[in-house]
């Protein structure tokens, strides 16, 4: 009997015990997880697409890789989706539905979908960096909008380097692809900003997108607007040149080019003839935004004076002159302005190998013509922005 009483006694006394070390356990959980909520690290996913992460040493390396991929990737997006074409009656390479039709061709192919985590470890990762739990979401209250080719990376990779710029890495192609979304979706790809800080974003297919200019106007009129511009000519070409890097099977520049080479027809149907007819697509974000809320870059001159072109982007943003020409180098490999120490690291670095690669040959009587068809709208651009960006 009393040896049974201590059995029960002691059983007792076990679960008790027990109970006590769950409590323990239970507590510790939800500390730790409270603990984490606060300093934000339960956020949701998307966060990590932008946020800059804390890296271990692990990691590091990684990062530096997909750092250089992410400066290489011109078309990095949230996912990749293929959708940013298809209003334009387009493959994804560009080319117009008819010659799709009638030469044999392989491309198009879109990539599929990929889960945030994986497109947040390829180009999410800005290097070395820390990690900012400080400051709020903000809609960008700057986009460079356009154009493509035209050296917005290079843009957007110098002025990163102000302490007072703040932008996400990856093109989030909220205005032209993604707008269903909503406001908050895109607002929360947005990295933290500290009061004073500006956000920005790149996606330079919003400069030749319809619907882009009523859509930031939505968002915020007070939108800053950036345009790199190139010459339309060189610029069709880079274009081409990137479509011919992903499909080696890709017809002849001027195949594409024009209608019919012998009666000189261009074919502004093609996106690579079509975006370089500038006054054009500005006309769409006159509608909406005065001409003070828009600043030309001149793609050329980022090249040749990165520091001149930059201290007007920066009065333009009402930032401090802070980046000069003591943050650049020119890079004689490279053939191109590098930078001496890029945001998150101290090593300096270029561009990747997607930017300012070799060009094709492309026949002299080509460019003659194509120089010709784009004469007036170039011209009717200097006179729309007051600057003569000398592509004559
Ligand atoms: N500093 C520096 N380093 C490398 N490349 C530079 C630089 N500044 C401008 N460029 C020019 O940028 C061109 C690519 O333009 P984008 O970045 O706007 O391309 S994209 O639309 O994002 O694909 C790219 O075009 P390509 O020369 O045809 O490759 C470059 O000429």
């Amino acid at each position: 009997m009393g040896c049974s009483i201590w059995r029960i006694r002691h059983n007792f006394g076990h679960l008790k015990a027990q109970s006590k070390v769950s409590f323990f356990f239970t507590m510790i959980i939800i500390f730790t997880y409270l603990f984490y909520c606060l300093t934000g690290i339960c956020d949701p996913l998307p966060r990590l697409v932008n946020e800059r992460q804390t890296l271990t040493s692990a990691n590091k390396h990684n990062a530096l890789g997909s750092f250089r991929d992410r400066l290489d990737s011109p078309t990095s997006s949230p996912q990749h989706q293929p959708s940013a074409q298809s209003h334009q009656n387009r493959t994804s390479t560009g080319l117009p539905e008819e010659k799709k039709r009638t030469i044999p061709y392989e491309g198009g192919k879109a990539l599929p979908p990929m889960p945030y985590a994986v497109k947040a470890r390829e180009d999410g990762v800005d290097g070395i960096s820390v990690f900012n739990n400080f400051g709020t979401k903000k809609f960008p209250q700057a986009i460079i909008i356009g154009v493509k080719k035209g050296g917005t990376r290079a843009l957007l990779e110098f002025l990163r380097i102000h302490p007072d710029v703040r932008a996400v890495g990856t093109e989030p192609h909220f205005f032209d692809r993604f707008y269903e979304r909503g406001l908050q979706w895109y607002r929360n790809l947005m990295p933290r900003t500290l009061d004073g800080q500006i956000t920005m974003e790149k996606t330079p297919s919003y400069f030749v997108t319809k619907e882009a200019p009523g859509r930031v106007f939505t968002m915020s009129r007070s939108t800053k607007l950036i345009v790199v511009v190139r010459d339309p000519v060189t610029r069709a070409i880079s274009d081409y040149t990137q479509t011919l890097s992903k499909n080696p099977g890709l017809p002849t520049f001027q195949y594409l080019a024009f209608k019919n080479f012998s009666s000189g027809l261009i074919d502004t149907s093609w996106s690579a003839v079509r975006i370089g007819i500038y006054a054009k697509h500005l006309e769409n974000w006159l509608q909406y935004f005065p001409l003070s809320s828009l600043l030309f870059v001149s793609g050329e001159r980022l090249v040749t004076d990165p520091a001149g072109e930059i201290g007007r982007v920066q009065d333009f943003l009402d930032l401090k002159r802070v980046i000069s020409d003591k943050h650049f180098y020119f890079n004689q490999t490279k053939g191109f302005p590098c930078l001496k120490k890029p945001e998150g690291s101290s090593h300096p670095r270029c561009l990747g190998k997607s930017k300012g690669r070799p060009h094709p040959h492309i026949p002299e009587e080509v460019l003659l013509r194509l120089r010709d068809f784009y004469r007036p709208f170039n011209l009717k651009f200097y006179q729309m922005t007051g600057q003569d960006f000398g592509w004559d």
